[in-house]
């Protein structure tokens, strides 16, 4: 894996992503779906990714999302994945017709992991978006038996308590623990994680990577600081009302770039929103005034 500015190492064999956009710069790992989580389900098939995407160029890896509601169009998308040279695949539980059991859901993951055989398989858990709460730990109990290709566990959740079990029960393996609540990131490094995926580290990657530097050191009363500090952000969100319309505005605010309207039955963010949003970034220190780029918040919100 390369090195690029800002790689800590406690990020060593997830697969990831440094991204540097003027002063933001984070390394993160690198499942698409995340920064554009419109791709989840709905869009990637229209609009595939491939890897020479120029939101792809300079990443160390990509995982690609596969996730479906039917098998046949999870395991095209897997087969699509490795013939476009993804250095991975990950996948969440279907949530239509769910599985209702562990061995269930093994047998789905493994059918999806088999259109794909050379390619590394994530297991994307994120219960609150699913509905399926098989817990993490007994999923992982035995997994690689069933699917070779298994790899590592994005853990969306805060059940800490599951999280750390699966790290526990699992030392003797080189698995991937990529970690998805960014408000309790640091929680998650004191109990094994070995890399993180999240919304906010599109426009707040530059006090994570400081959080993470700092956790390196061992300096825990500083890394804990950058963590309230980051707390203190999405739960100003999350009382505004946060989603993916709203980390959309967020990036086009900060970076600059248009991410375009959400589709439907998304709604875009309002204005106030944004304004908000502005401000507290500004008051927490989180940008300068410089840092802010003149986007097109119609297009990006
Ligand atoms: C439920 C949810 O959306 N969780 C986010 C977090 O990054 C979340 O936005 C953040 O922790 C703020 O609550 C990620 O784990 C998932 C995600 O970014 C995605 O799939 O797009």
């Amino acid at each position: 894996m390369s090195k690029a500015p800002g790689i800590l190492a406690p990020w060593k064999r997830a697969p990831s992503i440094s991204v540097q956009k003027g002063s933001q710069t984070a390394r993160h790992t690198c499942l698409p779906e995340a920064p554009f989580r419109n791709c989840l389900l709905s869009v990637y098939k229209a609009n595939p990714l491939t890897v020479t995407h120029p939101w792809a160029e300079g990443l160390d890896q990509v995982v690609i999302h596969v996730g479906a509601l039917s098998l046949k169009e999870s395991q095209e998308l897997a087969q699509h994945a490795a013939e476009i040279g993804a250095d991975g695949i990950a996948v969440i539980a279907p949530f239509f017709l769910k599985p209702w059991s562990k061995d269930v859901l093994i047998n789905f993951l493994k059918e999806v992991a088999a259109a794909a055989p050379a390619l590394p398989f994530y297991y994307y858990h994120i219960p609150a978006l699913t509905g399926v709460k098989i817990r993490a730990e007994e999923l992982l109990d035995g997994i690689q038996d069933k699917i070779p290709t298994f790899q590592g566990l994005k853990f969306s959740d805060t059940d800490l308590l599951d999280f750390g079990q699966c790290v526990d029960q699992n030392r003797q393996q080189q698995f991937a623990f990529l970690f998805g609540v960014d408000e309790q990131l640091l929680s998650a490094l004191v109990m094994g994680a070995t890399g993180a995926v999240g919304s906010t580290y599109n426009y707040l990657g530059r006090k994570t990577s400081q959080m993470l530097e700092a956790f390196e050191r061992k300096d825990f009363s500083l890394a804990l600081n950058y963590q309230f500090c980051i707390q203190r952000f999405i739960n100003f969100v999350v009382k505004l009302g946060f989603g993916v319309s709203q980390t959309k505005a967020i990036m086009t605010l900060v970076s600059g770039i248009p991410m375009g309207p959400p589709r439907l039955p998304l709604q875009k963010a309002s204005r106030e929103f944004t304004d908000s949003v502005e401000a507290k970034l500004k008051s927490l220190d989180f940008l300068s005034f410089t840092d802010l780029k003149d986007g097109d918040l119609e297009a990006g919100s």
